[in-house]
């Protein structure tokens, strides 16, 4: 077998006059955790349920463990664990009952599932709610049921779509901390995410869509490598003069340099000790300054290089 876990060739899905996946590829190596990062209706979903063969489509290829992946495939499917975006949990159920009955779905021997079910409650911190319903838990305990569901079988391959939407920070933490747990276990991931910072955090490597499309794909740091501009030093000032905002274009390095709202933003292409340079000018032309802050360049900045739009909503 390949080290190919996921492969998706050319994928296009359309619902009705609307191109959802515009012929879109991706491959998840085993091993890594992929990050898919996109605004809102993007694609990311609608790939994700084409790759798990919810959705059929219109153009392209699947490939699951170098297998062709399609509605009937239950041996490929019993070595996946989806996290749906919605929360798909049984309300008449508790807790312990939730995972139990999806881990149910693949395990059949009782006493390997009861030893499955109470590792997934202790792996997303809901040992001691196993009694509760649903309805009981905050919504991040909640999400963490959701996780547990979708794991608790011990799958090789797991779908993340946007686990941490409308999570408090402290549930968000733990389950960014839980999912890079899983991929230490050797678990293969993809993770959806409109967060650039989850992404960042977690992600060996990345694509971000837009429209349906791939519009980049690396690591981090090759992302953020490509942008033209690689730091922005911004500067508050009372009020500056065009020939300052010349001489400061002049500075080795500096790309850009501009003034507005009592800060001057000076954007620059590379090169280092660039906010001492900054300040030896300042300094010699004893020109008075208030904050000073050196801004590293963003997935947003990549994003809106690339786009002309901002990742956020
Ligand atoms: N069942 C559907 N019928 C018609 N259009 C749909 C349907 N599902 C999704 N779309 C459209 O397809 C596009 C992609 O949607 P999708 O949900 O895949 O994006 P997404 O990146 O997952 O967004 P989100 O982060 O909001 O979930 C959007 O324009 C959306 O409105």
């Amino acid at each position: 077998m390949s080290d190919s876990i996921v492969k998706v060739n050319n994928l296009v899905k359309r619902y009705k006059e609307k191109i959802a996946v515009d012929n879109f590829s991706l491959e998840l190596k085993k091993g890594e955790i992929l990050g898919l990062l996109g605004p809102n209706g993007s694609g990311k979903t609608t790939t994700i349920n084409c790759i798990l063969s919810l959705l059929s489509f219109n153009k392209g290829e699947i490939m699951i463990f170098d297998k062709e992946m399609s509605p009937k495939a239950y041996d490929i499917k019993s070595k996946i664990g989806v996290v749906p975006q919605n929360v798909a949990v049984m309300n008449t159920l508790n807790v312990y009952e939730n995972v139990d009955f999806f881990c149910g779905l693949y395990i059949k021997d009782k006493n390997k599932r009861r030893r499955y079910v109470e590792e997934a409650l202790e792996f997303t911190g809901l040992s001691d709610y196993k009694k509760y319903k649903p309805k009981k838990l905050s919504g991040g305990l909640v999400r963490r049921l959701n996780i547990a569901c979708g794991i608790a079988h011990k799958p090789s391959l797991i779908i993340f779509d946007e686990p941490t939407v409308a999570v408090d920070p402290q549930s968000r933490n733990a389950i960014l901390e839980g999912i890079k747990e899983m991929n230490r276990a050797g678990a293969s991931i993809i993770y959806t995410s409109h967060y650039m910072e989850e992404v960042e955090e977690i992600c060996s490597r990345i694509i971000i869509m837009d429209h349906g499309k791939k519009v980049a794909e690396g690591t981090a740091n090759d992302l953020k490598n490509s942008l033209k501009i690689r730091e922005s030093i911004c500067i508050g000032m009372p009020a500056i003069n065009e020939d300052i905002i010349k001489d400061i274009k002049g500075i080795n390095h500096v790309y850009d340099a501009k003034y507005s709202e009592g800060e001057l933003v000076i954007s620059l292409d590379g090169g280092e000790h660039n906010l001492v340079h900054v300040l030896e000018y300042f300094n010699e032309k004893n020109l008075p300054f208030g904050h000073v802050q050196t801004k590293l360049p963003t997935l947003n900045d990549v994003f809106l290089e690339i786009t002309g739009k901002e990742l956020r909503d």
